[in-house]
């Protein structure tokens, strides 16, 4: 039984009429992409785990500095053991390589319901076309993941908890520079609405470029990016595309929409995108900070930018936004 979704008989219906061969054709956001792979801030966490204390400051002003300008870094020395992300990739693999029928089948490996996308039900132009399946596992449901015969719910356990002891890290340092008095990431690990992407690229059917993943900003606080070698995530800087250079050492973090939030802009949420592999498929795994939907996003710095608001205030905003204008509006809806 075939695990690829029909992704080209859902493309070329949906687009037969509009489709061009280009994703520029309706992509209004669409300018230079940069090849050469520019290399994004490299922080060395080694120097805030064993540094002296002047290593330590370096190390913080460099995290402040990159999630200011660039919103993007990469972590090297993050302390995560090679194989912890071997062992996730390869269940990763294992969870895409059933087939189609039963991924799309409700309780799938007992997981909720809605946690299987492929491709794009809602896209209305092929600027707006994902060519990419992927799993949302929120942490509160790791533990009804079975665990018999395979390792899926260990490998995941395993996976989040090195992960949000690098996002714990992380979020304290950005937080503690913002001066303010949140109790926003006191245990990340029990943040159970945090949640991880698995992310499977196929290679691009039909025309010359096509997007893995459209182009967006993060409804979260942090998000913690491991991926293979093939490449293809790109961010948007100074108004152009850049592509970020995969290195086996390195975790990508970038700041998500509540983190701008709440440092009142001075973090930024970049967009991001990713362009579709040639003759290969792609694996990624992303690991999002969330708070609770309840919580409320409260913004510090005089004057305000945004106005408060609560998780599930921001993701039902933008969820009626993707699906009136194909696009989540973001942080711009609560702009005072
Ligand atoms: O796969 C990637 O490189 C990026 C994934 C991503 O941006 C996401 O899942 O939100
Ligand atoms: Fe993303």
């Amino acid at each position: 039984m075939a695990s690829q979704p029909p992704f080209t008989t859902n493309f070329s219906s949906i687009f037969s009429s509009s489709y061009e061969g280009s994703t520029s054709d309706n992509n209004t956001d669409t300018t230079t992409v940069q090849t050469g792979g520019v290399k994004l801030p490299v922080i060395d966490l080694s120097h805030l785990i064993n540094g002296e204390e002047i290593e330590r400051e370096r190390c913080v002003k460099q995290m402040v500095e990159a999630a200011k300008e660039w919103g993007f870094f990469q972590i090297v020395n993050h302390g995560i053991p090679k194989e912890v992300f071997e062992t996730m990739f390869l269940e990763a693999k294992k969870l895409f390589d059933h087939p189609f029928s039963e991924k799309v089948r409700e309780n799938f490996s007992d997981l909720s319901k809605n946690c299987y996308r492929w491709g794009n039900p809602k896209a209305t132009s092929p600027a707006q076309y994902s060519l990419s399946e992927a799993f949302h596992i929120t942490l509160a449901e790791i533990s009804c993941l079975p665990d018999d015969h395979n390792n899926l719910r260990t490998t995941i356990e395993i996976f989040v908890q090195e992960m949000s002891r690098a996002a714990q890290m992380i979020c304290e340092i950005l937080v503690k520079k913002l001066k303010v008095n949140s109790n926003y990431f006191e245990n990340i690990r029990e943040l159970k609405n945090s949640f991880l992407r698995l992310n499977k690229y196929h290679p691009r059917v039909l025309g010359s470029e096509v997007f893995g993943l459209v182009p967006h900003t993060d409804t979260s606080f942090l998000t913690i990016l491991s991926q293979d070698q093939i490449g293809g995530l790109e961010l948007k800087k100074n108004g152009q595309w850049i592509r970020v250079k995969p290195s086996s050492d390195a975790l990508t973090v970038n700041i998500g929409d509540l983190f701008q939030a709440l440092s009142n802009g001075l973090y930024q949420s970049v967009r991001h995108r990713v362009i579709s592999p040639v003759n290969i498929e792609r694996l990624s795994i992303a690991f999002f900070v969330c708070p609770y939907p309840e919580t409320e996003i409260e913004c510090f710095g005089n004057p305000k930018k945004y106005r408060r608001f609560s998780f599930r205030e921001y993701r039902e905003q933008s969820e009626r936004d993707v699906k009136e204008t194909g696009d989540k509006v973001g942080l711009s809806r609560f702009l005072i």
